[in-house]
């Protein structure tokens, strides 16, 4: 299985680390226009085969799309992270004019491939993507849900001092500081909701430092993170792969589902060998429902300045 990962700086070098260590791929090309970049990070890669012991091939090329012809999946990375203080949306200026070029680019070397999108702001690209290239909705997936959910889980761990992986939980909605929705009453530790360890006061404080993850991450580092986000596609990419199934939270283009139209948001899709295989419409409680809605409209709000790129 061949895999392809536009931008190869911080999160889609991650992304290949990551891809390789799992073992899913026989290959993965890294692209990105800044000249040699990407076959630095390759071989850097590419150097820690013996010592971990994976037997992926790892390549990199500068801007050359005849290297990525027939690959199964193509991730998206290209584009500019925000520094502290900005928003994802702030992003969209530069990044909507690069996400539109680079699919192109890839699917005229790739048509049958499934895209993954991970340039911000996340759910604008992916929505664009779709609209841009025309690909049926199945195979055009936004990586933000799955990124999110660990991040749920992490917080969640601190509170409970119990490990992430006794913990299951999904954050749905947009992709923003704003738009999240942590799934709380749905969170649970060992199957047992994780209401009966903690209080209402601690739930809301895990919740809102989930939704603003990203923005604590880029407030320490300087840049938005890497080493999660590659992590988080390299699981999404193997349920792809190796046709897993697996329930991951992916923003997706929705016809009718959670009650929305025409945008591309975060809801529970089971992830196959054909990209989104189903949408798991789940019913939600009033209040989750009127922050989905809050959430859709912020989202739809943001695909309105995509008019100029779409024409
Ligand atoms: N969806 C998510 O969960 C998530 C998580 C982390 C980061 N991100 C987003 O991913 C993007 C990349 O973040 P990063 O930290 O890797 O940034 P980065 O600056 O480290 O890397 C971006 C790379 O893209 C390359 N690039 C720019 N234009 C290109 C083009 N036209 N073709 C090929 N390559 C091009 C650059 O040369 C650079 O190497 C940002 O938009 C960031 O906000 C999303
Ligand atoms: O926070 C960011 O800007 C990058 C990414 O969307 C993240 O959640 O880490």
């Amino acid at each position: 299985m061949k895999v392809t990962i536009v931008g190869a700086g911080n999160v889609g070098a991650s992304c290949a680390d990551s891809i390789s260590y799992r073992g899913i791929a026989s290959e993965v090309v890294l692209l990105d226009i800044r000249e040699g970049f990407a076959e630095g990070k390759a071989m850097d890669i590419m150097q820690c085969a013996t010592n971990t012991g994976f037997n992926t091939n790892v390549s990199g090329v500068t801007n050359d799309y005849s290297k990525t012809a027939d690959s199964d999946v193509v991730v998206i990375t290209s584009g500019i992270p925000r520094k502290p203080g900005m928003t994802r949306e702030e992003l969209i200026g530069i990044n909507a004019g690069i996400v539109k070029t680079v699919a192109e680019n890839v699917l005229a070397h790739s048509p049958n491939c499934i895209v993954v999108v991970v340039s911000n702001p996340m759910d604008t690209m992916t929505y664009l993507t779709l609209k841009s290239t025309g690909l049926p909705k199945n195979r055009i997936i936004g990586m933000g849900g799955a990124l999110d959910s660990s991040r749920f889980r992490y917080y969640l761990s601190k509170a409970l001092d119990k490990p992430s992986n006794d913990i299951s939980a999904m954050v749905i909605g947009g992709h923003g500081d704003t738009t999240m929705i942590p799934l709380t009453r749905l969170a649970a530790y060992n199957g047992i909701p994780v209401s009966q360890f903690l209080s209402q006061e601690e739930l809301d404080k895990v919740a809102a430092a989930t939704m603003v993850g990203g923005a604590t991450l880029t407030g320490l580092l300087g840049t938005s993170a890497w080493y999660a986000p590659g992590a988080s596609v390299a699981y999404l990419v193997d349920s792809i792969l190796n046709d897993q199934k697996k329930m991951i939270a992916c923003s997706v283009f929705v016809e009718g589902e959670y009650g929305q139209n025409d945008i591309c948001i975060g809801v529970p899709c089971i992830i196959g060998k054909n990209g989104v295989e189903q949408i798991v419409d789940i019913e939600l409680n009033d209040a989750e429902k009127a922050a989905f809605a809050k959430s859709a409209d912020a989202v739809r709000n943001m695909n309105a300045d995509l008019k100029s790129v779409l024409v």
